[in-house]
């Protein structure tokens, strides 16, 4: 495997992630194109499943460049140089991450939040608005829009932690278990965001880990199973991919969830058993 330029959104190669002498992932190799929907533009939905512990929030801190890693190198494209055609690493601040306390700021309501996180967009203030405005309505968050951070539930707390990132992040943006602690009716919105966002903004795609693998087939493009390998018939005590499937690939994404769905379903759990 070897870094190409054209359309890469990420490339990650030979990834190990050790706390002191403990190896937590290893061995993980995987490219991410931008891909271009047909009648639409670039973005896309790719989720990470795997048994409690296996490495999913480690490698999430790694794409984020929370973490460096102990081996190997992410590389997204380098937007600063001419074209955007070049690669970096990834650091700390390229890529939003949402992780599953979404701090917000105290003294900031949702929409001054969201204000706050358009700040360095070359847009008018009533774009700004508009968007924002959209947002709220798309997020099920119009009734919060005028409160701060301890007056709103869970729930609202993470859709306007999202909100934020998806205004302010380049290239991509990861979630840790976004759909964790929210009912059935915020699911639905966050689905239908989920959905918006990935068939309308260009250049942003959405990476996030979950325990909900209905879900992850429906939504996703494409999807990473992360557990631990099996190797000479032994469990190794670290987490990589052991198995991936291309939704589009496989001609399922962008589709009703069908009975090649279903059985995309059982084939990631039979995986996860296994890992
Ligand atoms: N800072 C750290 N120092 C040492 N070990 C750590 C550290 N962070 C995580 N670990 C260990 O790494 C392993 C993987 O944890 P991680 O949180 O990445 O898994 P996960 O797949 O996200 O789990 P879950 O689905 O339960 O959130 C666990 O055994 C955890 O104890």
């Amino acid at each position: 495997m070897s870094y190409s330029k054209h359309n890469t959104l990420l490339y990650v190669e030979n990834l190990s992630v050790a706390y002191g002498d403990k190896v937590i992932i290893k061995d993980i190799n995987f490219v991410e194109k931008d891909v271009v929907r047909e009648g639409s533009v670039t973005g896309q939905v790719i989720a990470f499943v795997g048994r409690s512990g296996r490495g999913k929030s480690t490698l999430f801190r790694a794409l984020t460049g929370l973490v460096k890693p102990t081996t190997g190198k992410i590389l997204i494209a380098d937007t600063l140089t001419d074209g955007g055609n070049d690669a970096k690493e990834v650091e700390e601040g390229d890529v939003g991450f949402v992780d599953q306390k979404y701090t917000l700021f105290r003294n900031k309501t949702v929409y001054e939040a969201l204000l706050f996180a358009l700040r360095n967009q070359k847009m008018t203030k009533e774009e700004k608005h508009d968007k924002i405005m959209s947002y709220l309505s798309e997020w099920g968050l119009e009734k919060a829009k005028d409160q701060y951070p301890n007056e709103l539930s869970g729930g609202q707390r993470q859709r306007t932690a999202i909100i934020e990132q998806i205004f302010c992040s380049g290239h991509y943006m990861v979630l840790d278990e976004p759909f964790s602690g929210l009912d059935v009716g915020n699911i639905e919105d966050a689905k239908n965001a989920f959905n918006l966002i990935s068939s309308l903004h260009s250049f942003n795609t959405i990476m996030y880990s979950t325990h909900d693998i209905e879900l992850a087939v429906e939504l996703a493009d494409s999807i990473y199973v992360i557990g631990y390998p099996t190797i000479d018939g032994e469990h190794a005590h670290y987490g990589t991919i052991v198995k991936h499937f291309d939704m589009k690939a496989l001609n399922l994404a962008w589709k009703e969830f069908g009975l090649g769905h279903l059985e995309i379903v059982k084939q990631i759990k039979t995986a996860m058993l296994a890992s």
